[in-house]
């Protein structure tokens, strides 16, 4: 039987060390502030959102949720980043993507101080990251590493396949992996005979966005498998795909007509030595990096 790698007991035990540090900053005086940007109404945003702004009041956090409305621009959204760069009491801002077609994404996230870029998506953050400097980096990436690590998975040597080359996710998680010596070989939609790559890997790590997407033939059995995807699924047919004769997705499906699944078949879970669920895997690590990310901007920038 496969282990199943529960992010909601290792996302508890980051916060506990997150906790222990905003209370060491405020006998110091420090609070923490983060500063959590959500343009007009994503329905898939709310509930992230919602879990960052709950995770960082509850860890003693200066924490602000700001939304503009769908229609703003490019321009009062620079605005709204001075400001927020410029404030005293903010350590961290985060801008929730995806962003309205009008606003660009890549200039807002250029805008942000990179001392301040808790998400770790600005681009002096990634070559800080890739060059092997002390930098911010991206949360889901570094939720992979924390689990592997916390569930004493060895990263040394082992043949780490990351599927997924993204700059928020695939990429950053192939160079976090390297820097803990792992061999890693990253895939993408033109990498040829996928499966025979993924057979190879102990560690596979699947950050793709197509639900299911790794099946049982593309997994070396006992291999460590970290599912990053989040996908929903709101048909029957979909469902049955995946969840067929599962009693706890068919609660879940009835009652919300809807369920997540990764980017890893349920069955490719089966050949595996261990696995991150979804739900209960990756994304709650992602919130408690988050979390790790904005106190340790905080210490860097106030110079403790
Ligand atoms: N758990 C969490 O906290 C988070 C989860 N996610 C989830 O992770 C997944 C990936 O997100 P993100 O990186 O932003 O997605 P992107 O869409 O930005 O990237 C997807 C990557 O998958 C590759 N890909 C697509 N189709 C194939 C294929 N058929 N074969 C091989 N590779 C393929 C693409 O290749 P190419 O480059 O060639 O197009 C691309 O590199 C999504 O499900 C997303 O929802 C994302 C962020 C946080
Ligand atoms: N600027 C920015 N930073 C991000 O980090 C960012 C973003 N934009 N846009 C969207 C993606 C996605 N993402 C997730 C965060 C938490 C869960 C999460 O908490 N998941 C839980 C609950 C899922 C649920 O029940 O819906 C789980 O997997 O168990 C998932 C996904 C962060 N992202
Ligand atoms: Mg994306």
């Amino acid at each position: 039987m496969p282990k199943v790698l529960d992010g909601a007991t290792i996302a508890a035990e980051i916060k506990q060390d997150v906790a222990e540090e905003v209370k060491a900053l405020a006998a110091r005086g420090v609070k923490p502030g983060l500063a959590v940007v959500q343009v007009g109404h994503v329905p898939a945003s709310e509930i992230y959102v919602r879990n960052k702004v709950q995770t960082s009041k509850e860890l003693g956090f200066l924490s602000e949720h700001i939304t503009p409305a769908e229609t703003v621009t490019t321009e009062e959204m620079l605005a709204l980043i001075a400001t927020l760069n410029a404030r005293e009491d903010i350590d961290g801002i985060l801008v929730q993507l995806p962003l309205p077609k009008q606003v660009d994404a890549k200039v807002l996230l250029d805008a942000i101080a990179p001392e301040k870029d808790v998400d770790g998506f600005h681009p002096v953050n990634a070559g800080r990251l890739q060059a092997g400097r002390q930098a911010l980096a991206p949360c889901t990436p570094a939720g992979v590493i924390e689990i592997l690590k916390r569930s004493g998975i060895p990263i040394s040597g082992a043949n780490a396949v990351v599927v997924g080359r993204s700059d928020i996710v695939g990429k950053p998680a192939a160079m976090l992996l390297l820097h803990e010596n792992a061999t890693v070989t990253i895939c993408h939609s033109k990498t040829r005979d996928l499966g025979a790559v993924t057979r190879q890997a102990d560690i596979l790590v699947a950050a793709i966005g197509r639900p299911g997407f790794i099946t049982p033939d593309m997994v070396k059995p006992g291999a460590t498998i970290i599912d990053v995807g989040i996908n929903r699924i709101d048909t029957r047919e979909e469902f049955d795909k995946f969840f067929k004769g599962n009693d706890k997705r068919e609660a879940a499906f009835a009652k919300r007509g809807s369920v997540l699944v990764g980017d890893v078949h349920p069955a490719a879970f089966e050949v595996s030595g261990a696995y991150t669920p979804v739900p209960g895997g990756v994304g709650l690590l992602t919130i408690a990096m988050l979390m790790a990310n904005t106190v340790r901007a905080a210490k860097i920038r106030r110079g403790m």
